[in-house]
C-alpha cells in the first residue's frame, strides 16, 4: 500500500494550511511521500516546489521539492481573508482527492482545514464539514469522526449540529452504528484488536438515575446491553466530567461522546498540537489536522505543523495496515 503517495488537499487558501503544507514537507521529505493539490500561485514559497501530473511522480520528487498537483483557483490568496470566488476550488480539490483515492492512485487523503462558513457563503456548500461531504462522495450513509492522539481517542456520536438538536439526533440507532463503525475502524485500521469502548452519558452525572435526564437510561443503556451480548467491550454510560483524567483514560481505547464539544474539548485540551482527525467508515483512508484555518495567524509564519505531520504519519500507518 505504501508504494502510493498520500494526497494532501489545500483546504481554505486564506488559512494556515498552505504554510503548514510547506513545513510538513520539510519535516517529512525523507520519511514518507505526499503531494499537495493546490493553486501553485497560492503557495507562500518558503520551500522548493515541483509540479506533477501523475500521483506516482510524487515519489521521485518528494526528497527534493514539495510535489504539487496544480488546481487553479479563481482568486489570489489573501492570508486571513477568504475570497468567496475560491470556495468552488476548495470543494473541487477535495472531490479530486477522493477520486484519486477511490481509483487507488493514492493510499490515503489528508485534508487541510476548510472554513465552513466561507464555503457556505461562497458556493452554497451543503455540508457542515469534510466528514459529511466525504461520506457523500464515498457513497456511505454513516461515518464516524474520531480524533486521536497518543493520550486519548474520542468520537462525537452527533457531529456538526446545534446543541439544541443533540437530544433528538442522539438516537439508539445513531449510537449503535457509531459503536460498530468505531470498533471496526480501530480493529481494521488502528491495530486495536479488542477495543475497550467507553460511552459518555449525555446528561450531568450520566442522568443520576433519572434525576437529571432520561437519555442515559433510555438511549444509551439499551444499546450497551444489546452490543455487550454480541461481545463488544463497553463501559457505560459514564459521567462525562470524570472520564477524561489520566487514570480513567487508561481504562478504555476510545470514548464515544454524545456531541461535538463533549468529545473535542478534552482532546484539544490535552493535545492540540498532536491530535489527528480521522474519518472511519469511508471506503478510503482520510486524516486531517485537528485545528481549523486559524485566520488570526495566517501569513505570520507562526502556524504549528505538528498536527498535520501527525495526520500524514497516521494516514501512512493506516495504509500500511490496510
Ligand atoms: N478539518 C477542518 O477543516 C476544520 C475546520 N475548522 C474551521 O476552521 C475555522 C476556524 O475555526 P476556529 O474555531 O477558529 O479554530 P482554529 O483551530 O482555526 O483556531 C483556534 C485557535 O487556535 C490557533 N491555532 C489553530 N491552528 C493552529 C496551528 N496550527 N498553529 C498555531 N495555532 C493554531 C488559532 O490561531 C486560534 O487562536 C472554522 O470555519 C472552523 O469550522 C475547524 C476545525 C477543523
Ligand atoms: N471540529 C472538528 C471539525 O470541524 C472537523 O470537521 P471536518 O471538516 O473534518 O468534518
Amino acid at each position: 500500500m505504501t508504494d502510493r503517495p498520500i494526497a494532501l488537499t489545500c483546504g481554505e487558501p486564506a488559512g494556515v494550511g498552505l504554510e503548514i503544507a510547506e513545513k510538513a514537507w520539510s519535516a517529512l521529505r525523507s520519511e514518507l511521500t505526499f503531494f499537495l493539490i493546490a493553486d501553485p500561485d497560492h503557495l507562500p514559497g518558503s520551500v522548493p516546489v515541483q509540479l506533477i501530473d501523475d500521483p506516482a511522480d510524487a515519489i521521485a520528487v518528494m526528497a527534493q521539492a514539495l510535489p504539487i498537483m496544480a488546481h487553479p483557483f479563481a482568486a489570489p490568496r489573501t492570508p486571513g481573508r477568504a475570497a468567496p470566488q475560491n470556495a468552488e476550488g476548495v470543494i473541487d480539490v477535495i472531490a479530486q482527492a477522493v477520486d484519486l483515492a477511490m481509483s487507488e492512485q493514492v493510499c490515503a487523503i489528508c485534508t487541510l482545514p476548510i472554513h465552513k462558513k466561507a464555503l457556505k457563503d461562497g458556493a452554497d456548500f451543503a455540508y457542515p464539514g469534510h466528514t459529511e461531504y466525504l461520506a457523500d462522495l464515498g457513497n456511505v450513509e454513516r461515518v464516524v469522526m474520531m480524533l486521536a492522539s497518543d493520550q486519548l481517542r474520542v468520537v462525537p456520536a452527533t457531529i456538526h449540529i446545534p446543541l439544541s438538536e443533540v437530544p433528538s439526533a442522539f438516537t439508539q440507532e445513531v449510537l449503535e452504528d457509531t459503536i460498530r463503525i468505531t470498533a471496526k475502524g480501530l480493529q481494521d485500521q488502528c491495530g486495536v484488536a479488542a477495543p475497550r469502548i467507553a460511552i459518555a452519558g449525555l446528561n450531568p452525572h450520566a442522568g443520576e438515575g433519572g434525576a437529571m435526564g432520561h437519555e442515559d437510561a433510555t438511549v444509551i443503556a439499551p444499546v450497551i446491553t444489546k452490543l455487550r451480548a454480541e461481545g463488544f467491550d463497553l463501559a457505560s454510560p459514564l459521567p462525562a466530567d470524570t472520564m477524561f483524567h489520566a487514570a480513567a483514560r487508561a481504562r478504555y481505547d476510545v470514548a464515544i461522546c454524545a456531541y461535538h464539544d463533549q468529545a473535542l474539548i478534552p482532546i484539544k485540551t490535552l493535545d492540540f498540537d498532536g491530535g489527528v482527525n480521522v474519518t472511519l467508515g469511508l471506503p478510503f483512508i482520510r486524516t486531517s489536522p485537528d485545528h481549523g484555518t486559524a485566520f488570526d495567524i495566517a501569513g505570520t509564519g507562526q502556524a504549528n505543523p505538528s498536527s498535520t505531520i501527525a495526520a500524514l504519519r497516521m494516514a501512512r500507518q493506516m495504509a500500511q495496515s490496510a
